[in-house]
């Protein structure tokens, strides 16, 4: 996937295009090695958890330098219109494999801002091969493409998005998560574990 033109012919608002001071990604040493799995950061994510039925269970793997794969089939709990996958529902498809690049990165980080563009319509039982990759960082702020193709990992476009994720603590789900989920969270030692990986490393 190319970054020199991620949206085609349609151009993402300035807040998406990285700044002059902005520098290339760089993958954490400890990253996941490129066809690895990444499994999901939170059992009860909509995105990516086995804890959500109609959740989308999305699997990522990690890819050559910053970049990720993904697939995501969509259900008939996923739709919009009749017989067709929901826009939302595809844009949170995006959205959790843009979060996943941040695993490379070893960096906790939140969407601050997706853009996407809808080119083709995508039916139920349609599986949605995903590929997105870090363009630029700079500072906390971190700028990402993604693409979903349709039919296999080479075929059409249906969906394209760029976003800017922003560094964020891990104090920043505990101040704001409900106290309810993060206390389960929190006497989870695979959870710890998980969020640790990301904390100890520079
Ligand atoms: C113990 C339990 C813990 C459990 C945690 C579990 C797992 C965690 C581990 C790993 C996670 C891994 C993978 C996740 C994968 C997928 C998940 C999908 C991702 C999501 O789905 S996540 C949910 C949706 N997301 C939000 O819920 C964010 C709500 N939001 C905020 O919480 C704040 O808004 C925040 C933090 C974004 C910023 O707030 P802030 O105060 O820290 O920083 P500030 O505002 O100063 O922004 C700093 C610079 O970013 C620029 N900036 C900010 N926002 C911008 C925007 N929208 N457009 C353009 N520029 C923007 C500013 O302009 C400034 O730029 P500059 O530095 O140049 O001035």
């Amino acid at each position: 996937m190319s970054t020199a033109n991620p949206r085609g012919t349609n151009p993402a608002s300035s807040a998406l295009t990285p700044p002059p001071s902005a520098i290339p990604p760089v993958r954490h040493p400890d990253a996941p090695a490129p066809g690895e799995l990444l499994g999901a950061h939170y059992e009860d994510c909509f995105g990516c958890g086995g804890g959500q039925p109609h959740g989308l269970h999305l699997q990522a793997r990690a890819g050559e330098g910053v970049s990720i794969t993904a697939e995501f089939t969509v259900k008939p709990a996923h739709q919009g219109a009749p017989g067709l996958a929901h826009g939302g529902v595809l844009t949170s498809a995006l959205d959790e494999t843009l979060g996943s690049l941040n695993w490379l990165l070893r960096t906790i980080a939140v969407t601050g801002r997706l853009e996407t563009d809808f080119v083709r319509p995508v039916p139920v039982d349609t599986t949605l091969f995903l590929q997105a990759e870090v363009a630029a960082v700079a500072g906390r702020k971190i700028y990402s493409t993604a693409v979903g193709r349709i039919g296999g990992p080479d075929g059409p476009v249906a969906v394209r998005a760029q976003a800017l994720f922003i560094e964020v603590k891990v104090d920043h789900f505990i101040d704001n998560g409900r106290p309810e989920e993060i206390r389960a969270a929190m006497a989870d030692p695979d959870q710890i574990r998980r969020v640790r990986a990301f904390e100890v490393n520079p």
